[in-house]
């Protein structure tokens, strides 16, 4: 479902047409101290990420008091066209940051540069301030950042439980030292099954555990791979269209276990399109276009930044045709049928008109 930019919220800018460089300052009482406050009064973590947020500027690379993942110049290119291009983003711990854009903002390949899916052309990135640059997939998962996919990668031919024990950290045959241990590695194999159970009833899927992954549905498929991604205790869970395809039952159930992460501890990046489901979950939002960080800030300054509003409407392919689009696409389409008849035949024998 295509974001839809209209405002909902109120800018406490008080400035609708508030461009991403012109964030508000922190207002007067803005609080260095509070999240630590926060913090020692054992505020809940939903809480203390809105705490962390809520005095930063809404502006595009703005620190954050607490950063999980730090990017620095990170570009990637596809022949011509680049497809990411960020200066300076940082993510702020135990908060809930949505990633939104209009489509080939390049929400995705930057996931993929994250994660180790793809390596990118310029830049560093980092988590908890190690550099995640140049490792695969499998090390930057066991570092704690994971992720799932737009499309699932649920692997249909393996069972639901077979599934959520290829995401198990330690997997039995991963150590050749382990290996030669069998008790070492049976007593493991022992509890990542039990883990993987705990997983599957907490997502209510544990009836189906015996099932083939292609068996589920949509939203099931989603709801696996989340608890597949839990398998390896992650810091940072990257979800991809979380609730694409999901049924609207389903929605409500894989938002609350969205929300559930941040009460973990996790801190959660999630590309979304569907603007309600991010209001509603996000401490903060980070909107891309053309490879770009554009605007960055609390759901409610999103909506109100034109910056972001002229992104979307320059991408929206969806939106309704203006009356003179419609007149403009009537005539090319009467021009199309007349050259087709043209060459030959009538136009009874060539189109049926
Ligand atoms: N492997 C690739 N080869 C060539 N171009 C690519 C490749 N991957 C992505 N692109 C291009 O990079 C741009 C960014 O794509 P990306 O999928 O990251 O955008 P997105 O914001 O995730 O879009 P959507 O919301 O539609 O999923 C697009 O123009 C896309 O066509």
């Amino acid at each position: 479902m295509p974001a839809d930019p209209t405002p909902h919220g109120s800018s406490p800018a008080g400035d609708p047409a508030a461009g991403a460089t012109r964030a508000p300052a922190p207002g007067p009482d803005a609080d260095a101290d509070a999240p630590a406050r926060a913090w020692a009064r054992g505020d809940a973590p939903a809480r203390l990420a809105q705490t962390a947020l809520a005095d930063l500027p809404w502006q595009v690379g703005v620190p954050k008091p607490d950063p999980v993942v730090v990017v620095d110049g990170v570009t990637r290119t596809f022949g011509g066209l680049t497809a990411v291009s960020v200066d300076h983003l940082e993510i702020q711990r135990g908060g809930i940051t949505g990633l939104i854009g209009p489509n080939g903002a390049g929400k995705t390949t930057l996931f993929n540069l994250l994660t180790g899916f793809d390596q990118p052309n310029t830049g560093t990135w980092s988590f908890d301030g190690r550099p995640l640059g140049k490792l695969a997939p499998h090390q930057v998962a066991r570092l704690g950042v994971v992720r799932t996919f737009q499309l699932t990668k649920a692997l249909s031919r393996l069972t639901v439980l077979q599934n959520m024990l290829l995401g198990a950290k330690d997997q039995s045959g991963e150590s050749f030292f382990k290996a030669l241990l069998p008790t070492t590695w049976r007593g493991q194999e022992k509890a990542n099954t039990e883990k993987a159970l705990d997983l599957l009833r907490r997502f209510k899927l544990d009836a189906k555990k015996d099932d083939f992954a292609g068996t589920l549905s949509g939203g099931q498929r989603k709801l696996l791979e989340m608890a597949r991604a839990l398998m390896s205790d992650p810091k940072v869970v990257m979800l991809d269209e979380p609730m694409a395809g999901v049924n609207p039952a389903l929605t409500q159930s894989l938002l609350g276990h969205v929300k559930d992460l941040r009460e973990e501890g996790m801190s959660v990046i999630f590309v979304e399109h569907d603007m309600d489901v991010v209001r509603d979950i996000s401490d903060w939002v980070v909107v891309m276009a053309a490879g770009r960080v554009i605007a960055e800030g609390p759901p409610e300054s999103i909506s109100q930044n034109k910056d972001v509003v002229d992104a979307y409407l320059g991408a929206h392919h969806d939106a309704p045709l203006t009356s003179e689009e419609e007149d403009r696409v009537l005539a090319e389409s009467r021009a199309a049928i007349i050259a087709e008849r043209a060459p030959a035949g009538t136009p009874s024998e060539r189109t049926g008109l």
